[in-house]
């Protein structure tokens, strides 16, 4: 018997003269049969793939740590941010960066760990036909909400789907931070950049307030992946992360108020984020200065840092006239290192508080006649800050940071990033 095939808009060959439900085996030629075998293998396949990628989210899914999720529109820039901040993949190389076909899921293991979740732009989570998505296996551990907006591109669509994910979300997770990036602000006027951050925030404010959702916890970020403004977004979003942050800030406020210092940062030297400031205003030149320092000195350490020195080097320094062993002779135990900047006289010094944690300052014109006080003042708050975090840490996470910090990898800097100046 022949008949042509006709197809379903699914794709399934199917006899004219019979529905496939009501098709007997007999009516069906062996390679309809066969077609029919291979569609059906390939839609499990496909929904499999589908499905893995959201269990195999749940599964991943740490106990405890928190997760931030990038989610927005295709191009927006999700994999730029997340390889520059965590990978440090020079900007203009993201030009080359694919398109994310699954969600990429990273993690930052730091002074604290935290997963980051790259979703794939075109990602729909919420009345997707196709997939049913595990909402609280990807939300159910957020520490943040990060939704990228292409500031370079038509935002109405960005905007409605990040209203939709707000209205689903609040009701069940009602705390979680939304942190929108008003992204590729660079090449924009100042005056521009800021009407597109008024015109978004107000569309998504009216739109909430007509839903009936007051005062929910989004908050607006000009970034670029070409400046610092990216790190400095980060850094307010992994602020909100830290318990009991306003001690760490009080710390500082303190150590700037006794030492005169101008400002103070405590960094993550891995990412350059900064992780708590003292209390006075923001100041990005400020910022600036100090992470392109932290840029130099690791740099600087990637290059000499692994110089291998010998006991006889060791031998002639602690002999005469020092007399001292060689721990004893440098102001600090850990990492520290120096500079004047040029532009008004004023030193700025970088201490290093554990393997991922540097404080970095920007002092007054002439404080450094003042350095032996300075440095005590700073070795005090340095201890602060290691008990601070010893407190902190996950209790796992310090058993792993002792495991990891042998006699073999010296006392200070375990990382071997910073340099011993
Ligand atoms: N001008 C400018 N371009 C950027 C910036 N950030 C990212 N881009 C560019 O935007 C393009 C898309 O970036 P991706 O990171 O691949 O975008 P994505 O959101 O991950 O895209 P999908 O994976 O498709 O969801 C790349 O060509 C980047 O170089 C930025 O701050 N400024």
């Amino acid at each position: 018997m022949s008949s042509a095939l006709s197809w379903r808009s699914d794709g399934v060959p199917i006899d004219p003269a019979t529905s496939p439900r009501q098709a007997s085996i007999r009516n069906i030629s062996p390679a309809v049969l066969n077609l029919q075998r291979l569609h059906e293998q390939n839609r499990q396949l496909l929904q499999k793939k589908d499905v893995a990628s959201v269990p195999d989210l749940a599964a991943a899914q740490t106990k405890g740590t928190p997760r931030l999720l990038l989610m927005g529109q295709r191009r927006s820039g999700k994999s730029s941010i997340s390889s520059v901040v965590f990978h440090k993949l020079p900007p203009s190389e993201t030009l080359f960066l694919e398109s994310t076909a699954r969600v990429q899921k990273d993690s930052l293991n730091s002074f604290m760990d935290v997963q980051i979740w790259d979703f794939p732009g075109q990602i729909e989570l919420f009345e997707n036909p196709n997939i049913t998505f595990d909402i609280d296996a990807i939300f159910g551990e957020i520490g943040a909400l990060i939704w990228v907006i292409d500031a370079q591109d038509d935002y109405l669509e960005s905007v409605a789907r990040l209203n939709n994910t707000i209205l689903h979300i609040q009701r069940s997770y009602p705390h979680i931070n939304i942190e929108v990036f008003i992204h590729k602000v660079d090449g924009l006027s100042d005056d521009y950049k800021l009407d597109i951050q008024r015109d978004i925030t107000i569309r998504i404010q009216d739109e909430l307030s007509d839903q009936g959702i007051e005062n929910a916890p989004v908050n607006f970020h000009l970034t670029s992946i070409y400046n610092h403004s990216i790190f400095e977004a980060f850094s307010k979003v992994i602020q909100k992360l830290i318990p009991r942050l306003g001690q760490l800030e009080a710390m500082l406020t303190n150590l700037c108020r006794t030492c005169r210092f101008e400002k103070a940062y405590l960094f993550d030297v891995n990412t350059k984020i900064y992780i708590a400031t003292d209390s006075t205003p923001e100041d990005m030149a400020s910022y600036e200065i100090c992470s392109d320092y932290v840029d130099v000195v690791i740099d600087f350490t990637e290059v000499y840092g692994s110089w291998p020195r010998t006991q006889q080097w060791r031998d002639r320094l602690e002999q005469e006239p020092w007399q001292q062993p060689l721990e004893d002779q440098v102001a600090c135990e850990w990492a520290e290192s120096g500079m004047v900047l040029s532009d008004a006289q004023r030193p700025i010094m970088l201490r290093e508080v554990d393997r991922f944690l540097a404080l970095v300052a920007i002092m007054k014109e002439g404080s450094y006649d003042k350095m032996p006080q300075i440095n005590m003042n700073v070795d005090v708050v340095v201890k602060g800050l290691t008990e601070f975090f010893d407190i902190t840490k996950p209790k796992e996470a310090k058993a792993l940071a002792a495991s990891s910090t042998g006699p073999a990898s010296g006392k200070g800097s375990t990382r071997g990033q910073l340099a011993r100046s």
